[in-house]
């Protein structure tokens, strides 16, 4: 796992933030779900960017992957009293890394250690397969409900605004992440001011 702060700029940060607001204030936030992964979120797959967000999402390539990167780049927009469970992105349907610019807010991201071979590549609990026809997303291919826990090894990360995180192979596969909820953000003791956070996530194919 890897941060890498003030990834962007304020410009770059305010120019993806201006491409994905009108798409992304049209639709509701969904609370309802609590059995789902992430409560409080409204989210898009975008594949076509403005060149200079396209630029962006090119150093995110350089910076955290050995080659191409899913043509979809997921757009999270997860609300102030948003929370993302435990969980581990599904095997089926993303490879051995995971990145993400952290708009609009610092948030809490904790990896916690999963029974070891559970989420090894390949293995089983992925859900139903992709249907690539249309670019809607699911949680049920993408996130695989954690079970067991060892709880007894994790670690909080701060994500702050502006940064990107690389989450890859052990942090990606032998742990949970979750983004903890606003009154549980803290870091080294002191409290995160989490406010509505959006998030720019490039994955790898399986
Ligand atoms: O918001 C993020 O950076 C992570 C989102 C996430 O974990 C997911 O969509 O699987
Ligand atoms: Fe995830
Ligand atoms: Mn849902």
């Amino acid at each position: 796992m890897r941060i890498i702060p003030d990834f962007i700029s304020e410009a770059e940060e305010q120019q993806l933030h201006e491409e994905v607001e009108p798409y992304m204030s049209r639709l509701r936030y969904e609370f309802d779900h609590w059995d789902d992964a992430i409560h409080g979120f409204r989210e898009t797959e975008r594949k076509k960017w403005y060149p200079s967000n396209r630029e962006v999402l090119e150093r995110v390539r350089q910076a955290a992957f050995e080659g191409a990167i899913m043509s979809y780049v997921h757009v999270l927009d997860l609300a102030a009293d948003g929370v993302i469970k435990p969980h581990v992105d599904s095997t089926r349907y993303c490879g051995n890394t995971i990145s993400g610019i952290s708009l609009l807010s610092d948030s809490v991201m904790r990896l916690v250690r999963t029974s070891a071979e559970k989420y090894q590549q390949g293995n089983v609990g992925d859900g139903p397969s992709k249907d690539t026809s249309d670019n809607t997303t699911d949680d049920a291919y993408r996130h695989q409900p954690e079970a067991k826990l060892e709880n007894n090894f994790y670690a909080d990360i701060l994500l702050p605004r502006r940064s990107l995180y690389i989450m890859s192979h052990s942090a990606r596969y032998n742990f949970t992440h979750e983004i903890l909820a606003k009154e549980q953000s803290q870091f080294l003791g002191n409290p995160i001011n989490k406010t509505r956070r959006i998030s720019i996530i490039c994955r790898n194919d399986p």
